[in-house]
């Protein structure tokens, strides 16, 4: 999200979390002023190997509930993150998946985030907007939440139906790209559409 007004008009929708990026060279790059949200939105901060100090001043500039570690963050970076932000902020560690993804690597993440956030593999850091096979997702090891993300439009209705019916533990399904206007503006009516079929 970016604009004001289209945060506003897409907050009526009481989506669980809202994310801004804060990775300059994004085109939905957020630098505005964020305005008052209803409470039960929880802000999320999207970042790129950002350093510690910049996180936490626009943890607290935007009073964001959350952030999306969207790089290569490593272990003692989330670990060191969580200490900072004393427990109060959520910590989603993000991993980009393709159908060679091991999720071995996951393991020593399990106690320095809250949820996982799955990702497609591609050239840009995230906003791809491409799917990956979440047919490996059957190898999840963990009983971690997690986000399902990646290039998820209307299209995808009856896939998200799906999996939402499968024992993985689920917390969110994230959109993005598939739901602007151009970047960053989101389509209200879209939105609407796919969280009331979705029905989650
Ligand atoms: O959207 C971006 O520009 C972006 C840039 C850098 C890191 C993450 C970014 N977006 C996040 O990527 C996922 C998937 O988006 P999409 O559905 O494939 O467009 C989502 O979490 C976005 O917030």
């Amino acid at each position: 999200m970016k604009y004001p007004d289209n945060i506003l008009e897409v907050g009526t929708l009481l989506p669980d979390y809202m994310g801004f990026i804060f990775w300059e060279k994004s085109a939905r790059y957020f630098d505005g002023t964020l305005p008052t949200l209803p409470q039960s939105i929880k802000k999320i901060g999207v970042f790129v190997n950002a350093n510690k100090e910049e996180i936490e001043a626009q943890v607290l500039k935007h009073d964001l509930q959350a952030v999306q570690l969207h790089g290569q963050e490593s272990v003692a970076f989330c670990h060191e993150l969580k200490n900072t932000l004393a427990n109060t902020t959520e910590i989603i560690k993000v991993f980009s998946v393709d159908d060679t993804f091991d999720f071995n690597q996951l393991e020593p993440f399990e106690t320095v985030c809250d949820y996982f956030l799955f990702d497609t593999k591609g050239k840009l850091p995230g906003g791809n907007g491409t799917t990956f096979d979440w047919k490996v997702l059957e190898q999840y090891p963990s009983q971690k939440p997690f986000f399902l993300s990646g290039g998820i439009g209307l299209d995808e209705i009856d896939l998200v139906k799906q999996i939402l019916k499968t024992d993985l533990p689920i917390i969110a399904i994230d959109v993005n790209s598939k739901f602007e206007i151009e970047a960053g503006l989101k389509n209200k009516e879209e939105l609407d559409r796919f969280k009331q079929k979705i029905n989650f």
